[in-house]
């Protein structure tokens, strides 16, 4: 069977694309959930990836959970309804356990259509940028099911519950300028020039040291979850963790020695 999401490097960056055109990267098929778990994994084990780029290949970027199999009854969606629960929880659910929480940060390339769970994958990114022929609907309702991965969660803290609550309870689609008025994406583009966009915001990202882009990302996200003076405690440790890195060193010295920084991860 082919692989769902192929990977290829670019420095310190990682590109993924979902790679199945022909259904617009639909989600369905366990192995799909596990290649987003294999590929989670695999980017904590390797301290060389510092950023990751999220993409679609074809026209789309996810056209969200697969309607035919849904008719069919067929992948996650097998079986009675506690067989259905249960494959939500050990399949599709998996991706935002892992993905969200990813240490590097992920850049979400909307190379297309971003509809139902392929908004919300796109939501447990870090940055979200479009070509402007990607269009954007958290469309669960109009299929009478609910956002089941996460979308729920995710969409409010990126649009605010207003907006989040309006495309969930309409299923409405909007198109890229809209969901850049609304902070949905940060950034929309020609088409052509999406991946150039998306590698050079990447490698600004990835200019940085790997400690500071992990542990900000850490707070970023623990943040989300937890009160002002918790969350101050958490950053003095890891800020006395990051003050004592060979990185942050290299970084002042060269700030004040007027020249680049070589940093080395450490
Ligand atoms: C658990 C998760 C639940 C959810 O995510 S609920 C939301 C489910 N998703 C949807 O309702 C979106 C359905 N798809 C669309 O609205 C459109 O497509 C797009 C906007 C994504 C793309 O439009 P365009 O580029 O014009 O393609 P096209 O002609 O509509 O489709 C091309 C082929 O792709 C198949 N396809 C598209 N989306 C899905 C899907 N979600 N599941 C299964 N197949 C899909 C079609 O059927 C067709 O195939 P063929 O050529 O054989 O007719």
């Amino acid at each position: 069977m082919k692989p769902f999401l192929i990977t290829e490097r670019d420095g310190a960056i990682l590109v993924v694309r979902m790679d199945s055109p022909e259904t617009r990267n639909a989600l369905s098929e366990p192995s799909q959930m596990q290649a987003f778990v294999d590929l989670c994994a695999m980017v904590r084990a390797d301290r060389s990836v510092k950023v990751v780029v999220l993409t679609g290949n074809g026209p789309a970027f996810c056209a969200g959970g697969n309607v035919k199999d849904m008719r069919d009854r067929g992948g996650i969606f097998a079986g009675s309804p506690y067989e259905v629960r249960e494959s939500y929880r050990n399949g599709i659910q998996r991706i935002p356990l892992c993905l969200y929480d990813l240490d590097v940060p992920v850049i979400a390339a909307m190379n297309g259509p971003a509809i139902g769970a392929g908004l919300d994958l796109a939501c447990m990114c870090d940055v979200r940028i479009a070509a402007d022929t990607a269009k954007f609907a958290e469309s669960f309702v109009k299929l009478g099911i609910v956002p089941g991965d996460g979308g729920a969660w995710l969409l409010p803290r990126i649009v605010g519950m207003p907006k989040a609550s309006l495309m969930a309870l309409t299923g409405d689609m909007i198109d890229a300028q809209t969901a850049l008025a609304w902070g949905l994406v940060t950034e929309v583009v020609p088409l052509a020039e999406l991946e150039a966009s998306a590698m050079s915001l990447a490698r600004r990202m990835a200019s940085n040291p790997s400690h500071g882009l992990r542990l900000t990302k850490r707070l970023l996200r623990e943040g989300q979850h937890m009160r002002l003076d918790s969350l101050l405690e958490l950053s003095a440790a890891f800020q006395a963790l990051a003050h004592h890195t060979e990185d942050h060193t290299e970084a002042v010295a060269a700030f004040l020695e007027k020249r680049d920084p070589e940093f080395t991860g450490r």
